[in-house]
């Protein structure tokens, strides 16, 4: 039998003394030694990992949620959409990752459930930094976060910016299109309130897309960003109703309960409104 192969024979770099190698880059030590289970449950490892992978994936969603923004208010329209993409793309990666949670049972989960406190995704607060940006901003989300004042202040900056829909309502405003004063004026750290006149501004639009082609496909994005948050909601829902029955939720809500009711958020109101009235 032939030697192994060595693949240094034909170059590939086989020591790292004082040399950036791929775990170093990536920070391996840091992010595969903060697995810690409470339990000796052989479910929890899945459980831990798939909460750290969300949370990733939700540090990209506001990275690119950032950059969108920013695009939109310089009227560069094409990254924005490109940003809004890659953030419906990271939306689909949660929307799929639910299939693997949904292996564990009720049985595995009451292993180790008691060893969670009263910690839950609740106290999430990239989850509820991306519901800020997009625009749904319930202040009452803060509270969970007050014995830390560094996360306090993260909330509260992303309040006083405006989120996704103010951005998108003000490039809809400069491209001409009739939104009301008072909604480009308004104090953007206070949840949204559905308004008539950007109901009917929605469909000048919608009812000529031609005449409005780049705000048009802006609204779209924003409603693939709200199908896909549905979509995450709805799986959520289900795998708890799954995992969990009607228990209450260690957050302290009613659990599946309080969950059906997150249901019926709308980030952009206005937007589903127009289907109707077209
Ligand atoms: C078996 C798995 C899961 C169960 C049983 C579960 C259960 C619950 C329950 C009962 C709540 C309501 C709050 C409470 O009283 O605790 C909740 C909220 C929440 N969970 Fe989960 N969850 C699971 C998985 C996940 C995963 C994988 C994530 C991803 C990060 C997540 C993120 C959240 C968030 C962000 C909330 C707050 C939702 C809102 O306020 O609208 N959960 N969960
Ligand atoms: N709220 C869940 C616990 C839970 O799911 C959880 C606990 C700690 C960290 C993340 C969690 N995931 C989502 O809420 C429950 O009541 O069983």
């Amino acid at each position: 039998m032939a030697d192994p192969y060595d693949p240094g024979t034909e170059g590939a770099r086989m020591s790292f003394a004082g040399a950036m190698s791929y775990g170093d880059y990536l920070s391996l030590d840091a992010v595969l030694t903060a697995q810690h289970p409470q339990s000796d449950a052989g479910d929890e490892l899945l459980f831990i990992i798939q909460h750290q992978t969300s949370e990733l994936w939700m540090k990209l969603m506001l990275h690119e949620l950032g950059r969108a923004r920013e695009a939109i208010a310089a009227d560069r329209l094409q990254p924005a959409f490109k940003g809004l993409s890659r953030v419906a793309r990271i939306m689909e990666q949660l929307n799929s990752a639910w299939d693997v949670l949904r292996t564990m049972t009720p049985s595995d989960y009451t292993r180790f459930r008691d060893t969670l406190g009263q910690s839950s995704g609740f106290q999430s607060w990239q989850y509820r930094l991306i519901e800020f940006a997009a625009g749904n901003r319930n202040p009452a989300m803060v509270k969970p976060h007050a014995h830390r004042p560094d996360l306090v202040a993260l909330l509260e900056a992303e309040l006083a910016r405006p989120s996704l829909y103010d951005t998108a309502l003000a490039a809809a405003a400069r491209s001409g299109l009739p939104v009301p004063g008072a909604v480009l004026t308004r104090d953007c750290a206070a949840p949204w309130v559905a308004d008539d006149g950007v109901a009917a501004m929605w469909a000048v639009v919608y009812r000529d897309p031609e005449a409005h082609w780049p705000i048009y496909e802006l609204a779209e994005k924003l409603m693939d960003f709200e199908d896909y948050f549905r979509r995450w909601r709805f799986n959520h829902v289900t795998t708890v109703e799954r995992v969990l029955g009607l228990k209450r939720g260690t957050g302290g809500t009613g659990g599946v309960s309080y969950l059906k009711r997150m249901l019926e958020v709308e980030l952009f109101p206005e937007l589903w409104q127009v289907r109707t009235a077209l």
